[in-house]
């Protein structure tokens, strides 16, 4: 007998895959203290949760006996996937079943901001017949800026045209395609945020995306502006909104999503600007249902030796291969990450060359790897070696892997190179006896450098006061450097600059390095 613990509110007919088949005892405990979760969690074979439950790494240890857990909705950010992957627990989620509330419940609060309704409605609440104060302004003819056009997104941008709004929206992996589909206008990042008489956003949680909308961007929005946050907390920052509503920059917001929940009691509801819901873009009946049965099918299929249809972690590498490409599975996705802050275009192509000893290996896992840290960077912890092929499929990303004798003199060589519309760009690593990971060629320019943290790639022309103008700037940032390295193809040509620096080089920082003479491209890497 497998035991499930479903340990936050799913629907009950939803759960019907589960209730229905032998050799399942399901629990509904949805007001469990961590301590008493902490207690019953051994006994456990399954857990299914929302985004309540905080599937942290303590209670994951405490799990003993749990082999899957199924998040009934798309965000995972309350599941400490590292920890579960380590204990060789399966998380899968329901991608699919709550894009359309959550769309329909960005449209509400969408109108609902603009027409003040859920002010009004508490005045006249309070006996007031006011009709003064409440104000609105229309949608016909407003741009709409989306920030992030996955599911959600997509959705969000066609209602706004039924709505006779202009859409301009930005995503990494939009193509002009999808864009010219939904009739939307593409836009970089700081383009939408600065169109906008209304914003919305619909991205992961990220670290590329944490406080996306800032100080500093609210400073380049339109005066007047409308914001709707039903993603994530967190991809605004709440202090920044909170003084530019204040300021009267921005008009008004509308929040589903905070960067602490649950809470009773916050500053922002203070501002009569201000109007929100306690995360409800998921919670339909029809939505509630649709992401149960995912769930509870996995679960199922798992237990029955099926294959799932939603995994978010886990390898499927045998343990014998496992050893022999470990250190390059590392690399791979260092790479993969690299070659990412290097595209500044839509990339339609990605390929993996392996040479050296890298020959004799089956290197498929490195590839699926590689993919994943390209992936990662924009989509999340959701893509894994297991799905990454299926998220390129999905972005139209066509994957090839090959096999040459042309190692360049290194005893294994991985290079991954990428082609858009504008160009293609190439990166190269290796394992060094003694050393581990470097990173050996970036385009055709020779470097040397470990695949660690902060780096920073300039092209420019080899001119004297290139290098000094770039340190002067860097120190002007406080950012110090740790090492870098030149090189050049040809005296007075193309050049490049590759540093190691001691922390995060932000994109106020990025342009200014790209406003010096001779400088010519600078993009700054975390790994
Ligand atoms: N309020 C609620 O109850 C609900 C909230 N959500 C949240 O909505 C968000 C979107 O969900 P889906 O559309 O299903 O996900 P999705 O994965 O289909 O779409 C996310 C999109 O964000 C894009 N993106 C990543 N980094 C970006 C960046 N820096 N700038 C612009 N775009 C970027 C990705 O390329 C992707 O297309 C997630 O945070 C999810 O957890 C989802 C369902 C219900
Ligand atoms: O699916 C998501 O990402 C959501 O935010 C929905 O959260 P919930 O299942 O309603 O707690």
């Amino acid at each position: 007998m497998y035991k499930v613990l479903v340990s936050d509110p799913l629907s009950k007919e939803g759960m019907h895959p589960l209730l229905e088949a032998e050799g399942f005892k399901v629990d509904v405990q949805t007001n469990l203290t961590k301590e008493e979760l902490l207690d019953r969690i051994p006994n456990y074979d399954a857990l299914l949760v929302r985004s309540q439950t905080q599937v942290d790494a303590e209670l994951i240890q405490a799990a003993t006996r749990l082999k899957i857990i199924g998040r009934a909705g798309v965000g995972i950010d309350n599941i400490d996937l590292s920890a579960a992957t380590e204990q060789g627990i399966l998380v899968v989620n329901a991608p699919d079943g709550n894009t359309n509330s959550a769309a329909e419940h960005t449209m509400a609060m969408l109108m609902a901001l603009a027409r003040n309704i859920p002010q009004a409605f508490l005045s006249l609440k309070n006996k007031q017949w006011d009709r003064k104060s409440f104000i609105g302004v229309e949608l016909k003819g407003k741009t709409l800026g989306v920030i992030g056009l996955g599911r959600i997104g997509a959705e969000v941008a066609q209602r706004a045209k039924g709505q006779r709004m202009n859409v301009i929206a930005y995503d990494p992996f939009l193509t002009d395609a999808k864009a010219e589909k939904l009739g939307v206008q593409m836009g970089t990042v700081q383009e939408v945020i600065a169109a906008g008489d209304f914003l919305t956003v619909h991205t992961p949680l990220l670290k590329e995306t944490k406080h996306l909308l800032g100080t500093e961007a609210f400073k380049t929005m339109k005066p007047g502006v409308h914001i709707v946050n039903c993603a994530r907390g967190g991809i605004i920052d709440e202090d920044a909104l909170y003084d530019a509503i204040v300021s009267g920059k921005v008009a008004g917001a509308a929040l589903d999503v905070f960067e602490v929940e649950p809470f009773v009691d916050h500053k922002l509801l203070e501002l009569p600007q201000v109007i929100a819901t306690p995360h409800l873009g998921a919670s339909t009946i029809e939505a509630q249902e649709v992401v149960a049965v995912d769930v509870c099918d996995d679960v199922v299929r798992y237990f029955t030796n099926q294959a799932v249809k939603n995994p978010v972690n886990l390898s499927a590498v045998p343990k014998e291969v496992l050893k022999k490409i470990e250190p390059y599975l590392l690399l791979g996705e260092k790479l993969g990450s690299f070659i990412q802050d290097l595209a500044d275009d839509m990339v339609e192509e990605f390929h993996v060359t392996y040479s050296g000893d890298l020959q004799d290996l089956d290197v498929s896992p490195i590839t699926r790897n590689t993919l994943k840290g390209f992936l990662r960077s924009r989509l999340g912890e959701s893509v894994n070696e297991v799905n990454a092929k299926l998220f390129a499929d999905r972005l139209g990303v066509t994957v090839t892997e090959q096999k040459t004798s042309q190692s360049k003199g290194f005893t294994s060589l991985l290079t991954v190179e990428i082609v858009m519309k504008t160009g293609r760009r190439k990166v190269s690593g290796t394992l060094l006896n003694g050393l581990g990971a470097r990173i050996v060629r970036v385009d055709d320019f020779i470097v040397d450098v470990a695949p660690e943290a902060h780096l920073l790639f300039i092209r420019h022309k080899d001119q004297p006061g290139a290098i000094g103008r770039v340190g002067m700037t860097l120190a002007e940032e406080r950012i110090n450097i740790a090492t870098m390295q030149v090189g050049r193809a040809e005296k007075g040509g193309a050049a490049i600059m590759m540093l190691s620096v001691d922390k995060y080089v932000g994109p106020t920082s990025v342009e200014k390095l790209k406003r010096l003479d001779d400088i010519e491209d600078a993009q700054a890497i975390e790994l």
